[in-house]
């Protein structure tokens, strides 16, 4: 079963005029995923789709979307996957990759249906392109690894970079995760704007009961949003994108846009925060 979400591009001026609920129906994504389900969501920030498969055992199909207005929805886009879950298979092209926890695939421009099976919960991102890249599987051990932030500002954690310019080719699409250390709570602080892509985030790893503090909006004109287990939050171009968390967490960060430079941020300082 296939169901597609669309949230529209939000402005900075009526995001500040938001209730909670508006809020958080602009900005999270929950329900991703279920049993049985392939659960998207379209966004009009660089037409950037984020979602997930769960085939629970079984297998699931991701081939025609409408609301792409191709034949397969892969026709004109390139694919991040990451398996947040057991071992799980994709089968694209008539290759089949074996994802453990933690392995991201890449599929280029025209791979085709894409069928999701075995024990996986997929984290499915993906962006337009223009030129077909190859297709790559990338293990935890062949991404790159930042070491980032330090245990007395609560910040300790180290970003793994896997659809990166160092690691291999995309057209736009750059892809990783970040997981914080035992004891360090902070994701993105500073806090940072790049007004030149997108970003959407996808936390897990996370206790049921637990909760992440994600901070979004203008730098001063902060706005929060609680996010539970394996619930993302899309962040427009002018918005801050931070978070504190109950406990230990990852997070899944995805962008698209104008350039692969994940270093090209707008550092906005905590004091200049409001
Ligand atoms: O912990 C961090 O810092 C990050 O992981 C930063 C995100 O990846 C990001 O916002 C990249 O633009
Ligand atoms: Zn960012």
């Amino acid at each position: 079963m296939l169901t597609v979400h669309t949230l529209h591009a939000v402005h900075q001026s009526q995001a500040k005029t938001f209730d909670t609920a508006t809020l958080r129906e602009n900005f999270l994504i929950d329900g991703a995923f279920r049993s049985g389900e392939i659960r998207l969501t379209y966004t009009h920030y660089d037409r950037f789709v984020v979602g997930g498969a769960v085939p629970d055992g079984g297998s699931l199909t991701l081939d025609t979307v409408a609301e792409s207005g191709t034949d397969s929805f892969l026709d004109r886009r390139e694919m991040g996957i990451v398996n947040i879950g057991e071992t799980g298979t994709v089968e694209a092209g008539g290759t089949s990759y074996t994802l453990e926890r933690g392995d991201v695939l890449y599929l280029g421009m025209g791979s085709g249906a894409v069928t999701f099976a075995g024990q996986g919960r997929f984290y499915i991102t993906s962006a337009p392109a223009h030129r077909t890249c190859p297709t790559r599987q990338i293990a935890i051990g062949d991404a790159k690894e930042v070491k980032l932030g330090d245990v007395a500002s609560s910040n300790k954690r180290t970003i793994r970079q896997f659809i990166h310019p160092d690691v291999m080719e995309s057209c736009q699409l750059t892809l990783g995760y970040t997981t914080l250390e035992d004891g360090s709570v902070w994701n993105t602080m500073p806090a940072h704007t790049h007004d030149r892509r997108m970003e959407a985030y996808l936390y897990w790893g996370m206790e049921d009961a637990a909760r992440v503090v994600h901070l979004m909006g203008e730098p001063t004109e902060t706005r929060h949003l609680m996010v539970a287990n394996e619930e993302g939050v899309v962040s427009p171009p002018w918005s801050i994108h931070a978070g504190a968390g109950i406990g230990g967490y990852t997070f899944i960060w995805a962008m698209a846009g104008d350039n692969q430079s994940f270093t090209d941020m707008d550092f906005v300082q905590p004091a200049e925060l409001r």
